[in-house]
């Protein structure tokens, strides 16, 4: 099965020129690098289990697993029969994740593209409303095209945005890569659901010239429950960015718990104009 993203491992990466886009959001004085805005508690309990319900619906959807997989997951709820289906990760041994990613950038994962209508369900959804107010919440974290965006099902990624979903397992990762250049735009958003983590962004080495990059070489934030990120130039380009497993937060362990992002990206300006 073909992948529905392409990352660039470190030791791959090609450079393009830095786009001049600028998004008009307030920087939060949380965030280390002024490219990066953290939004902490952008959705509250209630937008994030309507939304992380909803994404391990399409994860676990019968047109993305196969019988093996569902075999797993039914004998899991077999052994669990107190477990509570309507919120919530089940155990990572209820899932089938994907061991590595095929570029070699994400350990233990699942990973899907959300298309126009897939958020839809037969039956209707009984949170259609509160599903379809939380996602209009997080598409309006990429700001709209400047023409009018076409008419599409209610719920659908508008189509100036590409959404995924990814799952990491509590001992899945990311390593260090930026996403491709040829496949997105110049802004990056993440939304976390589920477990914390934490976020390093490295610059690499070659662009410092380039940019003009007033921020630090390397930081690292903490991707809350709830949270959102929106990655901007130079960082989405001149920076690797990746999630890490366990690791120590101003003294604490993080990490080593199942995460959901659900990422948004903004297509590339000639995908409009196709
Ligand atoms: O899960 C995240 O917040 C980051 C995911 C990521 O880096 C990617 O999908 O390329
Ligand atoms: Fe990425």
């Amino acid at each position: 099965m073909q992948r529905p993203i392409a990352r660039l491992a470190i030791g791959s990466l090609r450079r393009t020129s830095c786009c001049s886009c600028s998004r008009a959001y307030t920087t939060n004085a949380q965030s280390p690098h002024p490219a990066l805005t953290i939004l902490p508690d952008y959705l509250d309990a209630i937008e994030q289990d309507v939304l992380l319900r909803n994404s391990l619906r399409l994860l676990d959807s019968p047109a993305r697993t196969n019988s093996a997989g569902r075999k797993r997951r039914r004998d899991w709820i077999k052994q669990n029969p107190h477990w509570d289906g309507r919120r919530g990760f089940m155990a990572d041994e209820a899932y089938a994740w994907e061991e590595g990613h095929f570029d070699g950038v994400i350990k233990r994962y699942r990973e899907m593209l959300v298309r126009e209508g897939m958020w839809a369900s037969a039956p209707p959804l009984p949170d259609a409303e509160q599903l379809e107010a939380a996602l209009a919440k997080i598409y309006s974290l990429l700001p709209p095209p400047a023409t009018a965006p076409p008419e599409i099902p209610p719920r659908s990624p508008p189509s100036h945005l590409i959404l995924h979903l990814l799952h990491l397992a509590s001992d899945g990762a990311i390593y260090p890569h930026v996403d491709n250049l040829e496949a997105f735009g110049r802004t990056i958003v993440g939304v976390s659901l589920g477990g914390e983590r934490v976020m390093r962004f490295k610059r690499s080495s070659e662009s410092a010239q380039e940019t003009g990059d007033p921020g630090p070489t390397e930081f690292e934030v903490l991707l809350e429950p709830g949270s959102a990120y929106i990655q901007r130039e130079p960082l989405r380009t001149f920076y690797t960015h990746e999630v890490l497993g366990m690791t120590t937060w101003r003294g604490r362990s993080v990490g080593g718990s199942q995460r959901l992002s659900i990422m948004l990206r903004d297509r590339l300006d000639r995908d409009a104009d196709a």
